[in-house]
């Protein structure tokens, strides 16, 4: 037995196998109110479909019952259908666009629902976890976008891309050219495969638009991937627990990088108040200027702290004007260089 949903594009139907997967799990929606919301969401998106659906038919139903649940979908579908047919002749959203930030969260979160059968296989844990994903990173990562300004020639990456919700989410809320994800353990990867695919089927289903990306199995400090990263022009690094070596091999990347470039990270990969002197010229900080930006969610880190992260932006005129100042005061005696600090 089955309930299945026609596309509100006419892109055709999503099926869901009776009994509905129930709700247990930390995070997890069971599958009546994931029918319930998106029913919500399509009916927020098509107004139009107001007249064709009495508006009791939302609420008087029973979750438990297949019958009740298969009388909801087949109004819903009745309504879709008289709807598509009206609009055979006007344009029916032909141009697709970006789902609102309020869509997106439900199919990130019923994406998830559907792609990660075990989420406790992920043994990821804490606030941040893709459990919980709509619940705290997804308001985080949408602060960041109204933060720095992104354009269709950026190229987006983020460095450990677990399952893959913060690459999906760029590619349908940004005009990135290209999103990238890489990710080397075995199971983030294998669900990330399975995200793919449903949120390509999703996204399609409500006739909406995201950008070209790829959820990449592999280690980001390996060869292979170098290029990725050096010609990546917004970096994402939740680099809370990268120990000292993956820090440095990523700064020693972090060097090619073009001036402008944007690296959002949990830790600063540089001293927020570093200067350039002659003694730290080869640190990566001499060529990046680096701010400390507060979450405006209510979002806290495991510590109850309110979370922050940095922004560094790739900026090597901050060591030309070391070195101009340097020469111009070559000519008196301070020579140390010591009180030529970088003016920030
Ligand atoms: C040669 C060598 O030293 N090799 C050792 C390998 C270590 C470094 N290489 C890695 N390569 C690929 N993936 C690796 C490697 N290190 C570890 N991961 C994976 O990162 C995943 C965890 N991810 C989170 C997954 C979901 N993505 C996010 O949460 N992204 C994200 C990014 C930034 C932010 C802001 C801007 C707000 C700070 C918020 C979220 C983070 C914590 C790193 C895990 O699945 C790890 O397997």
């Amino acid at each position: 037995m089955e309930l299945v949903l026609q596309s509100p594009v006419g892109a055709g139907t999503v099926v869901y196998q009776w009994p509905l997967a129930s709700g247990e799990g930390q995070g997890k929606r069971d599958g009546a109110s994931d029918i319930l919301e998106t029913i919500r969401w399509v009916y927020e998106d098509f107004p139009e479909l107001k007249l064709p659906l009495e508006n009791n038919v939302l609420t008087d139903f029973d979750a438990n019952s297949y019958e009740s649940m298969k009388t909801l979908c087949d109004k819903f579908n009745r309504a879709i259908h008289s709807m598509v047919v009206m609009c055979k002749g006007t344009t029916v959203q032909k141009v697709s666009n970006n789902p609102s930030r309020g869509l997106l969260r439900h199919i990130l979160q019923q994406v998830y629902n559907q792609a990660v059968s075990d989420p406790e296989k992920l043994n990821q844990y804490g606030p941040f976890s893709p459990e919980v994903y709509g619940e705290t990173s997804f308001d985080l990562v949408c602060q960041i976008i109204d933060t720095i300004n992104i354009t269709d020639d950026d190229v987006f990456v983020d460095l450990g891309s677990g399952v893959g919700q913060v690459v999906l989410q760029l590619a349908a809320s940004t005009p990135c050219k290209l999103c990238l994800g890489v990710e080397k353990a075995d199971i983030p990867s294998m669900y990330a495969e399975s995200m793919n695919v449903n949120f390509r089927k999703w996204m399609g289903w409500y006739g909406k638009r995201y950008g070209s990306y790829e959820l990449i199995k592999g280690d980001f400090l390996h060869e292979e991937h170098r290029d990725k990263i050096v010609s990546a022009t917004i970096l994402f690094a939740n680099n809370f627990a990268f120990g000292p070596s993956v820090d440095h091999q990523l700064k020693e990347r972090f060097a090619d990088l073009k001036d402008g470039t944007r690296i959002v990270s949990s830790k600063s990969f540089c001293p927020l108040n570093f200067r350039i002197t002659d003694r730290n010229l080869s640190d990566i900080g001499t060529i990046m200027r680096v701010s400390e930006i507060q979450s405006l969610c209510g979002s806290v880190s495991w510590t109850g702290k309110p979370v922050s992260f940095y922004l560094h932006v790739i900026d090597r005129t901050k060591l030309e004007h070391y070195f101009e100042r340097l020469k111009n005061t070559k000519g008196n005696s301070r020579s140390n260089g010591e009180n030529t600090g970088d003016d920030g």
